[in-house]
């Protein structure tokens, strides 16, 4: 593989994605420690939104410490050259959210969309547009479909007026194969001005080789984690990608001493449990599970006694996606009552 000089954009995903790992309870100060040290690192882009994009504070996805708000204005005034970016997925985050990010300062909105529902980010993608945001449209789950269908989705988010596509791994179930076969239709395809981006997850350890499959197809922007801080066994781990990064001769203007000691001094310091690929993370990618499930299932397994495993397996069965976390706990019940132990 010859990546040799392409200028890679890395978008930081602790403060977002990272909010599912630590249940959406990261405190103002640790999110303007973890921003302006990444900033200092280099990092070009910062997520900072709840968990599940703007608007997620509820009861199905969980209520945070802070309000997006709270958050976006804390972070925003800090940065002397990271922008920061807003997740927001239609049917949570409304227009009017959209609208206060872009107050607060944030100048990259991501509509995010499962990988089958692109017509639902029109309006957004619409006036993120119009508004002259940096606008990214996120197809989730794009494991479920082929790569025509990716394609077609994506064209629709093109003609809505994103200026980029990203293919996202959301459970941490694709090979590099795969990330090869959608990012390269989508390059040959998509407008030449359309970047596209890549979004994994780290459940069968890929996270690294997916993402450079991707920069070998054409993706110029790829997120992840710094120490993986992120859903299910977390995003790719940034300061790894940096350093793989450097000795491939790309170019990612990320400082890999830096970027290493915000992974070790703040973020490890900062997990409630380990990010690691223990049986039920792995379980994610194998059954091709939406990452964010894994502490659901966690918490069914501690109160119905059913093993987050066995949750997580069916879960997959079922075909379930994001926005269908209130089934998870229905769920671990009819399993509980038909094995006699409730
Ligand atoms: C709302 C999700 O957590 C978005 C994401 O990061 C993914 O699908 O992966
Ligand atoms: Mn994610």
């Amino acid at each position: 593989m010859n990546i040799k000089g392409q200028k890679v954009t890395l978008h930081d995903m602790s403060l977002r994605d990272g909010m599912h790992a630590k249940q959406h309870q990261i405190s103002l100060e640790q999110m303007i420690a973890v921003a302006t040290d990444l900033d200092d690192a280099g990092m070009p882009l910062i997520e900072v939104t709840h968990g599940d994009g703007l608007g997620g504070a509820s009861l199905n996805y969980g209520f945070p410490a802070h309000t997006d708000e709270e958050y976006l204005n804390a972070v925003v005034p800090k940065m002397k050259n990271a922008k920061i970016s807003a997740l927001l997925l239609p049917g949570i985050g409304t227009v009017d959210h959209l609208k206060m990010a872009k107050d607060c300062g944030v100048t990259t909105i991501r509509v995010a969309t499962h990988c089958t529902e692109a017509d639902v980010s029109e309006q957004h993608i619409g006036m993120a547009a119009k508004m002259g945001m940096d606008t990214v449209g996120f197809l989730m789950m794009a494991h479920m479909v082929s790569a025509e269908k990716v394609l077609e989705q994506a064209k629709l988010m093109q003609s809505y007026g994103a200026n980029c596509i990203y293919c996202t791994d959301s459970a941490g179930y694709m090979l590099p194969d795969e990330v090869t076969e959608k990012l390269g239709l989508l390059r040959a395809e998509l407008n030449p001005n359309v970047e596209l981006g890549f979004h994994g997850h780290h459940n069968l350890a890929m996270g690294i080789a997916n993402s450079l499959a991707a920069i070998e197809a054409g993706a110029s922007r790829i997120d992840g984690s710094v120490a993986g801080l992120g859903a299910g066994a977390g995003n790719t781990p940034l300061e790894v990608l940096v350093a793989v990064l450097d000795r491939m001769d790309a170019v990612s203007g990320v400082d890999l001493y830096k970027i290493m000691d915000v992974a070790e001094d703040l973020i490890v310091p900062l997990m409630d449990n380990p990010i690691r690929l223990d049986r039920d993370a792995l379980t994610l990618g194998y059954a091709g599970v939406y990452s964010s499930f894994l502490l659901f299932a966690k918490r069914a397994e501690a109160k119905y006694g059913i093993s987050a495993r066995d949750i997580l397996v069916e879960l997959g069965r079922r075909g379930t996606v994001g926005g269908q976390e209130d089934m998870i706990e229905d769920l671990a019940l009819t399993m509980a009552k038909a094995k006699g132990v409730l």
